[in-house]
């Protein structure tokens, strides 16, 4: 007789099952069925919960994952969770500058913004990429509105410089969100609305000026002003790297504490992400992440399975309590 493949199925609560499967089929429909009981506990615990999720510009790689993400996006509103998305659009504003010949460079990780590139990144942003998500979202429910941080004074901002080698240097209208008022997003939320919000801010000190802002930064201030339970930044790597690119270093989990000396030995794109996480578990946002949209479903399987993806940051010191909530061991005899 063909042994058969045993599943010890751990409900989390302290209880135990063994069933037995005499074929690969149905083992197979059983562990279908596993993914959605594994889901349970998660379902439980964020139900009602706000989760900012940031689209970055470079995890919008092409349509089909643009498809997968709007889905999940669609399966955490309709599951009862309540999702807002904040994207950014820092390839597609390059490639629409380059279209229009308006030279464009970054420093310091910012982009020199001329007031001719600042209404190149608001048209992008506002015009563009914020209307494709909100099209894509509503193809399942018209349920994505969509926002400009310049809508009802939800992004404010200060002027800002880069600093390249230790050196000040100007980079045109760029700024730092100084405050956040939610009020906008909040009524969208309690209407059952999913809000999609494009990262320009008004200036503090001239109602009438707009500025350009890092996305990750103003998805983290609006992940703290809303009281997020969890903040999810999808970007184009797999989480955070302790020695990038060495692809052996992923981090699974890591505390502010550890987090925070760990900023300045970071380069690139990496710094504004994780500044971001560390801002927001700082400022009461429960976990924070960065996952890899380039992974169909990303977001799902970071908030419903036990083990998650990506890199999470946890406010504190990394605490050894996060290990699964209920896990599956499978030991298989024979079907393997
Ligand atoms: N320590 C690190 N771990 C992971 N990625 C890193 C690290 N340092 C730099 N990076 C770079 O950061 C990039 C992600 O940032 P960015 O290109 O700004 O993405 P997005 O458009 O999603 O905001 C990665 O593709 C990688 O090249
Ligand atoms: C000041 C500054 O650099 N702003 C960014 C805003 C868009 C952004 O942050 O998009 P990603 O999330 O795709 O990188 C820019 O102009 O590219």
């Amino acid at each position: 007789m063909a042994a058969q493949t045993v599943v010890s199925d751990d409900d989390g609560g302290g209880e135990s099952s063994d069933f037995y499967f005499d074929t690969e089929r149905d083992l197979f429909a059983y562990q279908k069925a596993e993914v959605l009981v594994q889901a349970l506990p998660w379902l439980e615990k964020f139900a009602g919960a706000v989760v900012v999720v940031k689209f970055g510009g470079n995890a919008m790689v092409d349509a089909e994952l643009e498809r997968a993400f709007a889905q999940d996006v669609q399966f955490l509103r309709r599951v009862g969770l309540r999702p807002v998305v904040v994207h950014g659009g820092g390839p597609q504003i390059s490639d629409m500058l380059a279209r229009l010949q308006i030279a464009s460079e970054f420093r310091g990780g910012l982009r020199v913004t001329t007031p001719e590139a600042m209404d190149v990144v608001r048209m992008v942003l506002t015009g563009q990429v914020q209307r494709r998500l909100v099209t894509m979202l509503n193809a399942r429910g018209p349920l994505a509105v969509g926002l400009s941080g310049e809508d009802a004074g939800l992004f404010r901002a200060s002027r800002r410089s880069a600093v390249v080698d230790g050196v000040e240097v100007d980079v045109g209208l760029v700024g730092d969100v100084t405050s956040v008022d939610p009020a906008a997003v909040t009524d969208l939320l309690a209407a059952g609305r999913i809000p999609v919000v494009s990262t320009i801010a008004v200036d503090e000190s001239d109602p009438t000026q707009i500025l350009n802002v890092n996305a990750d930064t103003a998805a983290a201030a609006l992940a703290v002003a809303l009281g997020a339970e969890k903040l999810v930044v999808l970007t184009d790597v797999e989480g955070l790297y302790a020695a990038w690119p060495d692809r052996g270093s992923l981090v699974r989990r890591i505390g502010a504490v550890e987090l925070a000396p760990m900023l300045p030995t970071l380069s690139s794109g990496m710094v504004p992400k994780m500044e971001a996480c560390l801002r927001a578990v700082t400022g009461g946002v429960g976990r924070a992440h960065v996952i890899d949209g380039r992974a169909p479903h990303a977001l799902l399987l970071e908030i419903f399975t036990s083990d998650g993806v990506g890199t999470m940051v946890l406010p504190g010191s990394r605490p050894a309590e996060l290990e699964s909530a209920d896990a599956v061991s499978v030991q298989t005899g024979g079907l393997a």
